[in-house]
């Protein structure tokens, strides 16, 4: 596979085994920065696990490049945010979106006094997701929309040259969609990082992602979205509305 100008990470040739099954096979794929890619594929596909493969989760053999520009002069390896489809917790608990932060960020109890300085990082950091007002709101009163883009939020805590999304979104409502999907456009452009979504709804989608990977356990089509959806509408591999068409 060829170098690539603004590529953030490649995958070559790729395979995950796991008991004995072929979960991902011969996986090559550029994912590039400043652009949203979608994958989509049916249920069991090897989507999540591509994503646990790129996290450093899975055993794989073949090679995951993450590319550093020339113009980028870091001393670490690529930094990679995770949001997860949903987060499971105890929905009575007293923890605010402050409190969630200070678990996640710095270094000492929760209880510990904060420096004011940590509460402006974090109001910041809402910010950038439209969530600012929720501070200091418990995270089990929280919209799922809502609380999905605190969880947007912490993944960009540091900024990623990679962020992974996995159906962020499922079980949100439409306006929660929309706002989701419209902070991360932002980010895109605004952070130069590579984007990449799971989701069952590319229909949806076509209008903020770059390219679409059509996998099931290979990669079938991978292209512009419209055209990787028609071809998964023709290998009947997509679920549209709960249904493969
Ligand atoms: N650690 C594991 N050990 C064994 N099998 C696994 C493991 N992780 C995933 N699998 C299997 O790999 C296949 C792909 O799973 P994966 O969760 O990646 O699919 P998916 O495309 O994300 O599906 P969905 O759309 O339903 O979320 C499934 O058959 C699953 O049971």
């Amino acid at each position: 596979m060829n170098e690539c100008k603004f590529c953030c990470t490649e995958l070559r040739d790729v395979t995950v085994c796991k008991e004995g099954m072929t979960l991902l096979e011969h996986i090559n794929l550029h994912l590039h920065c400043n652009e949203i890619t979608a994958i989509v594929g049916p249920n069991g596909a090897g989507k999540t696990t591509l994503f646990r493969t790129l996290l450093g989760e899975m055993h794989y053999t073949g090679e995951i490049k993450q590319h550093i520009h020339k113009n980028e002069k870091k001393t670490h390896g690529p930094i990679i945010g995770y949001v997860p489809q949903h987060l499971n917790f105890d929905r009575t608990t007293p923890l605010t979106t402050l409190d969630l932060f200070t678990a996640c960020m710095q270094k000492r109890p929760i209880w510990a006094k904060m420096n004011t300085s940590f509460r402006e990082e974090v109001l910041k950091a809402l910010k950038e997701v439209k969530l600012d007002y929720a501070i200091d709101r418990k995270i089990g009163l929280l919209s799922g929309g809502e609380l999905q883009r605190v969880l947007l939020a912490l993944a960009l805590q540091p900024k990623p040259d990679l962020l992974l999304l996995d159906e962020p979104i499922s079980g949100v409502d439409v306006n929660g969609q929309k706002l989701f999907y419209e902070t991360v456009h932002d980010l895109k452009s605004k952070y130069h990082m590579a984007i990449v979504l799971i989701t069952h709804e590319i229909e949806a989608l076509e209008h903020i992602c770059d390219q679409a990977v059509l996998l099931n356990k290979k990669v079938l089509a991978i292209g512009k979205p419209e055209e990787v959806r028609e071809e998964a509408v023709n290998q009947k591999q997509l679920y549209v509305g709960g249904r493969i068409r």
